[in-house]
């Protein structure tokens, strides 16, 4: 197989520092670019696949920079809404070939770690079985984004089960909420986001029924719970053209 020749996007911060070890210790990948801040993309020094962790603020318009370029993206920023995605899918439509000829890939993964992933799916398929669902993300002080993306992820994936399956909303008598302590509503789905100290990245998923609870749960103690499934995604970008969104499409954990 030919060396994958790969740039980090945001290579000073928690994860983007991690990946930049990860691709220098995985074999077949060599790291040619490291950008942090600032810093001119250019042509990100040749790479054939760019790694983007950076912020929601910065994510859009560094993913086009590369796929205007024919380069692939492997993006793991968080903030992916349905316009910056309908944006980005009309971006793919108009980018140049790939350097191996291929159309452009990108993959956004709202999360790397293979725990996550299961977790998510998981949940999915005990989404119509349960009358009560919410969802609880605790994460770092340091995160800028709430709720997180692997909460929207996952509350959307509950949603679509529990339309699919015909359910009715999830019951609740609020009335009255003036402070928003019934947390965030996505798709009709709870999603409540804790920020605290010593925390790295984890998540809950509540099902009730009555009588019973189904408590779903992962947790990701340090970054390189991560790694394994960005290097993953770095060797199979280039053979899935068009927009991903999700790891668990190239691993079949769908
Ligand atoms: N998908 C996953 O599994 C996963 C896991 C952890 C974090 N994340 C996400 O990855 C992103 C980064 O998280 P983090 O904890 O590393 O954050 P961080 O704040 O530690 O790092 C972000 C870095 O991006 C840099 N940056 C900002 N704008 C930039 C730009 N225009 N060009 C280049 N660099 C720029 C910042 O200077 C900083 O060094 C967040 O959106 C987070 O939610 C995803
Ligand atoms: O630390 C973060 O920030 C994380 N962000 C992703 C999210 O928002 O889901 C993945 C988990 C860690």
């Amino acid at each position: 197989m030919a060396e994958i020749k790969v740039a980090v996007i945001g290579a000073s911060g928690r994860m983007g520092s991690e990946a930049v070890r990860a691709v220098e210790a995985a074999e077949g990948l060599r790291l040619v670019g490291a950008y942090g801040s600032g810093d001119e993309l250019g042509d990100l020094a040749g790479a054939d696949v760019a790694v983007e962790l950076t912020v929601p603020a910065a994510s859009p318009g560094n993913v086009a920079h590369c796929v205007e370029r024919g380069i692939h993206v492997v993006v793991g920023t968080t903030g992916w809404d349905e316009p910056r995605i309908a944006a980005l899918r009309g971006q793919l439509d108009a980018a140049p070939p790939s350097s191996s000829g291929t159309g452009v890939g990108v993959l956004i993964a709202p999360n790397f770690a293979i725990g996550a992933l299961l977790m998510m799916s998981f949940a999915a398929k005990a989404a119509p079985y349960f009358e009560s669902v919410e969802v609880i993300e605790l994460h770092h002080p340091n995160k800028v984004d709430a709720p997180s993306g692997t909460a929207a992820r996952t509350a959307g994936l509950i949603g679509a089960a529990r339309d699919h399956a015909g359910l009715p909303p999830v019951p609740d008598a609020t009335t009255h909420d003036p402070d928003g302590a019934r947390g965030a509503q996505l798709g009709g789905i709870r999603v409540h986001s804790v920020r605290l100290r010593g925390l790295v990245a984890h998540q809950e998923v509540l099902f009730g029924n009555a009588g019973e609870q189904l408590t779903i749960r992962h947790d990701s103690f340090e970054r390189a719970s991560f790694m394994p499934g960005v290097i993953a995604a770095v060797r199979a970008v280039a053979d899935h053209p068009g927009l991903t969104v999700g790891l668990e499409k190239y691993l079949g954990l769908d």
